[in-house]
């Protein structure tokens, strides 16, 4: 089993990459995003640290965090985001690299697609065997996000402060996708990378 990490900054088309890659691929997905949502929930290690440290008005009506008012203050704010990344990474990698394995020993997939925005900055490359950058324009970027996640500008330029320059992702990639365009553009782009069709669906 090939293993995959795909990065690249917000809204550059990670998550439609690996869905496409999915649907047409013999591929297992795993979304750190989604680990971390569920890995801050009530009962969790981060839980009780990230409340310790931001206290309860982070807290929705069920005394789960609130996502969107934890990202106001640790996106404004670069010690804060620190500390909160120190709460969640460490567990996000050992449950990740867990299902790696796991995946691995059953044997039923060709590639493992790891999505992890922060691949680098956060040590997460060395579980996978090459690194699949998405690039897209910021104006584009901004404007997709602006469409479909009802994110403001000011907010999606703040995110952007905190990932790293498309130089640096260059740098670290053995493979750029261009999604500046159309989803069908994209997907000639990933069938080159993966190519062969030796493990293609259909
Ligand atoms: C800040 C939080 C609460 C915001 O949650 P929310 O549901 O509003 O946004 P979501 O998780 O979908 O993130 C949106 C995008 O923001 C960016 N982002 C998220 N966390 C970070 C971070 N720590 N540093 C830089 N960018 C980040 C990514 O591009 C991500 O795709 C959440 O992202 C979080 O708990 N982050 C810390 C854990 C983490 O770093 N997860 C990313 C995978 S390792
Ligand atoms: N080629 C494309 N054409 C049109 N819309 C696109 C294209 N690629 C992505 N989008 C849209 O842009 C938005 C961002 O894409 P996506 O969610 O895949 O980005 P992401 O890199 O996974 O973001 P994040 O870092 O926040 O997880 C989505 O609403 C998606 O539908």
């Amino acid at each position: 089993m090939k293993k995959i990490g795909l990065i690249g900054g917000v809204g550059t088309g990670k998550s439609l990459v690996a869905k496409l890659i999915q649907e047409h691929f013999n591929a297992y997905i795993i979304k750190a995003d989604e680990v971390g949502h569920q890995l801050i929930k009530k009962g969790y290690k981060s839980y009780d640290l990230i409340v310790d440290d931001f206290g309860t008005d982070i807290l929705d009506e069920n005394k789960e965090i609130h996502r969107g008012k934890l990202s106001e203050i640790v996106m404004n704010d670069s010690e804060k985001l620190k500390r909160l990344n120190a709460y969640t990474h460490p567990y996000i990698y050992d449950y990740i690299k867990e299902e790696i394995d796991s995946v691995d020993d059953k044997g039923e997939y060709a590639y493992l697609i790891l999505e992890v925005p922060l691949m680098i900055e956060s040590g997460f490359d060395v579980l996978v065997d090459e690194i699949l950058y998405v690039h897209t324009d910021v104006d584009i970027r901004i404007n997709r996000l602006k469409g479909t996640r009802n994110y403001s500008e000011e907010k999606i330029q703040r995110i952007m402060d905190k990932q790293l320059t498309d130089d640096k992702y260059k740098k670290v990639a053995d493979h750029i996708i261009y999604n500046n365009t159309t989803v069908e553009d994209t997907l000639k782009q990933i069938k080159k990378i993966l190519g062969g069709g030796q493990y293609e669906n259909n």
